[in-house]
C-alpha cells in the first residue's frame, strides 16, 4: 500500500526538517540493506550500531524520508525530511502496520508469551484450529506456517518477527483467506514493541521462568516486557499452576481465565478422560492451554475432543530416535526449567541410564548456565556438557560456568567443546535401556560460532551416530 507522508503522519507526535513533505511512501525499514524507492528509513541507536551512520547507504538505496528519535547535529540530510519521533521503535511498528492497511484488525490473533512452551502451544493451537475446519498459521521460532504447511517466507528466524516483517506476512495471511493467527510473543519481541500494532483478540501466559534476564536489564524488566502483552489483548489465559504468572496479572484490569493440568479455561477437563498423545506434564499443561484458547474462541469440548488425541509436538520437541534398544531424544531445552522438565519426563520412563549432552548459548543469560549444569548432574547418570551457539563468547569459559553448577567436579561428567563428538560419545557409549538426551538445539540447524553459522543437526548427527555404532557392532560381531 501506497500512504501520502502527511497522511502516515497525522496521529503520530513527530516534528519535520526540511525535504519536499508530499510524497508517496512504499514501505519502511529499520535495516540499511533492506530499503527500496520510497520507503522511510528508520535510523534507531541499538546495542551494536547507529542507525544514523547508514543514512547514506540508505539514501542512495532510495530512502525518501528519514526518521529519528533523538536530535543530532551529525550527518543529517538536507534535501529529504527529516522525521523527528519520541519513540523509533514505536513508530516503526505503528507505521508498519498502517502501509500494510492494518491486517491485524481483519485477523482472529492469539499471542503467546511464556519463558517454555511458546512453539509448542502455538502449534497446539493451530492444529486444533486446523481440526474444527479454522485456516490458520503460526508465526514463531520455527517458521510460519498454514494449516501446517511451512510458507517460504523471507523473514529473519526470530520468535518474534520485527514489525516490518510482521504486518505485510498479516496482509499476506489475509489474501491467503487466513482468518486466525498464532503468535510467539517473545519477551524481547514485547519490550521492543514489535507487537505494538498488532491488534489481539486472545493472550496466553504460559509460565516465567529464568531467561533473558541480561539482555532485559534485569529480572524485573523481563516481567515488564511480558507484562505488555496484557495491555494488549481482550482477555488473558493464563497458567494458574505457575506462581510468577498469577503475580504479573494481579491488577490487571484485563479479564482472565486460566487453565492448569486438570482445568481449561476455567472448566475442569480432567486429563485422564482422554489420552494425551504428548510426554511430560510440561506438554500436557502445553495441551491444555491449546484448548484452554479453542473454548475461549468459544469452540465447544465436545467439537475439540476428536483432534486433542493427534496433537503433534513441532520438530525438535521431545523428538524420539530409537535403534537396537537405545532410545535418543532431541529437545530444545535451553532453560533451567526446560531441561528440569524434560528430565524428569525422561527419568520417569528410563529403565538404563541417562546419558544428557547439552550446552548453554554464548551471549544470552549467564545466570542459567551453573542452574542447568545441577540439573543436568542431578537427573542425569552421565553428562557431556559441550557447546550450543557460543556466537562471540569463549565456548569453554561458557563449559566452565555450567560445570560451577556441581561445583566442578564429578566424575559422571565429561566436557567436550565439540558437539558433533560429544553426541557420538553419549550415542556409543549408550547401551540398550539407556536413553540419550541431546538438550539445547532442537530444530535448529546451524552451529553459531565466532567464526559465523555452520550447518549443524542435532537430529542428523543422532542419526549418523546411531546408524554408525549399529554397523561397527555388527561388524565387530561378524569378526568374531
Ligand atoms: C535484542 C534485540 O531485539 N536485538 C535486535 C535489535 O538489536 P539492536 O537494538 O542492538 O540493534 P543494532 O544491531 O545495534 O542496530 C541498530 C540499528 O542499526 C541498523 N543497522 C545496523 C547495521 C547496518 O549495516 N545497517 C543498519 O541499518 C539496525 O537495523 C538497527 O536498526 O535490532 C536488530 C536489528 O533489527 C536485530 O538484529 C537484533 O536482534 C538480534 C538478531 C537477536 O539476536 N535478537 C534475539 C536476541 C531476539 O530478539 N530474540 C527474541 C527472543 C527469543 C526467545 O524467546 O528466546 C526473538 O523474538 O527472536
Ligand atoms: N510448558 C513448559 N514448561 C516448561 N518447559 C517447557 C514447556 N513447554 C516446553 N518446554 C520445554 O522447552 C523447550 C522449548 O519449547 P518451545 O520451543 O515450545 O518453547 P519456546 O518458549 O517457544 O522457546 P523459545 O522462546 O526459545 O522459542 C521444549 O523443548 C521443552 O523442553
Ligand atoms: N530463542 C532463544 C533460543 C536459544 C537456543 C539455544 N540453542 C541458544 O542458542 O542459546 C534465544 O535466542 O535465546
Amino acid at each position: 500500500m501506497v500512504l501520502l507522508l502527511p497522511e502516515l503522519l497525522k496521529d503520530w507526535p513527530c516534528t519535520v526538517h526540511g525535504g519536499d513533505f508530499r510524497i508517496d511512501i512504499t514501505g519502511i525499514t529499520e535495516q540499511s540493506v533492506r530499503v527500496k524507492k520510497g520507503f522511510i528509513f528508520v535510523a534507531r541507536k541499538g546495542t551494536r550500531y547507529d542507525g544514523i551512520a547508514h543514512i547514506d547507504e540508505a539514501i542512495q538505496k532510495g530512502a525518501v524520508a528519514i526518521i529519528v528519535d533523538r536530535f543530532t547535529l551529525t550527518n543529517l540530510p538536507k534535501n529529504i525530511p527529516v522525521i523527528i519521533v519520541p519513540d523509533c521503535k514505536k513508530f516503526l511498528s505503528y507505521a508498519s502496520a498502517r502501509l500494510a492497511g492494518d491486517p491485524s484488525k481483519e485477523l482472529t490473533i492469539i499471542g503467546v508469551t511464556g519463558t517454555n512452551g511458546k512453539t509448542t502451544v502455538t502449534h497446539f493451537i493451530g492444529q486444533l484450529l486446523s481440526g474444527v475446519g479454522v485456516k490458520s498459521a503460526v508465526v514463531g521460532t520455527t517458521g510460519v506456517f498454514i494449516d501446517g504447511e511451512e510458507m517460504d517466507v523471507d523473514v529473519p528466524s526470530m520468535t518474534t518477527f520485527p514489525a516490518e516483517y510482521l504486518h505485510p506476512l498479516l496482509k499476506r495471511c489475509v489474501e491467503e483467506s487466513v482468518t486466525h493467527v498464532v503468535l510467539e510473543a517473545s519477551s524481547l519481541g514485547l519490550s521492543s514493541c514489535r507487537l505494538d500494532h498488532c491488534e489481539m483478540d486472545i493472550g496466553l501466559l504460559l509460565n516465567i521462568g529464568t531467561d533473558h534476564h541480561e539482555e532485559h536489564g534485569g529480572e524485573t524488566a523481563y516481567l515488564m516486557a511480558k507484562q505488555r502483552l496484557l495491555s494488549m489483548v481482550n482477555v488473558m489465559v493464563v497458567n494458574e499452576e505457575d506462581e510468577n504468572c498469577i503475580s504479573l496479572i494481579k491488577g490487571a484490569t484485563v479479564p482472565s481465565v486460566f487453565f492448569g493440568l486438570q482445568t481449561a479455561a476455567g472448566i475442569p477437563f480432567p486429563q485422564c478422560e482422554f489420552q494425551l498423545p504428548v510426554q511430560g506434564d510440561f506438554n500436557r499443561l502445553n495441551v491444555m492451554a491449546a484448548i484452554s484458547a479453542l473454548l475461549v474462541l468459544g469452540y465447544s469440548t465436545d467439537e475439540l475432543f476428536p483432534h486433542i488425541t493427534d496433537l503433534k509436538l513441532p520438530e525438535g520437541r521431545m523428538q524420539k530416535l530409537e535403534r537396537d534398544g537405545v532410545m535418543v531424544f532431541i529437545d530444545f531445552a535451553h532453560t533451567p526449567d526446560a531441561l528440569q522438565g524434560v528430565l524428569q519426563a525422561l527419568s520417569e520412563m528410563c529403565y538404563g541410564r541417562l546419558i544428557t549432552v547439552f550446552g548453554c548459548g554464548g551471549e544470552r543469560d549467564r545466570r542459567k548456565r551453573s542452574e542447568m549444569g545441577e540439573l543436568a548432574v542431578y537427573y542425569s547418570s552421565n553428562v557431556l556438557v559441550t557447546s550450543d551457539n557460543p556466537r562471540n563468547e569463549d565456548p569453554q569459559s561458557i563449559i566452565e560456568d555450567i560445570m560451577e553448577g556441581f561445583g566442578g567436579e564429578c566424575s559422571a561428567v565429561e566436557a567436550e567443546l565439540d558437539r558433533r563428538t560429544a553426541i557420538r560419545k553419549a550415542v556409543f557409549s549408550a547401551a540398550p535401556g539407556d536413553i540419550v538426551l541431546i538438550a539445547g538445539k532442537g530444530h535448529e540447524k546451524t552451529q553459531h560460532t565466532a567464526k559465523g553459522l555452520f550447518p549443524f543437526s542435532d537430529l542428523l548427527e543422532a542419526e549418523k551416530a546411531l546408524l554408525e555404532k549399529t554397523y561397527l557392532y555388527s561388524e565387530e560381531i561378524q569378526g568374531q
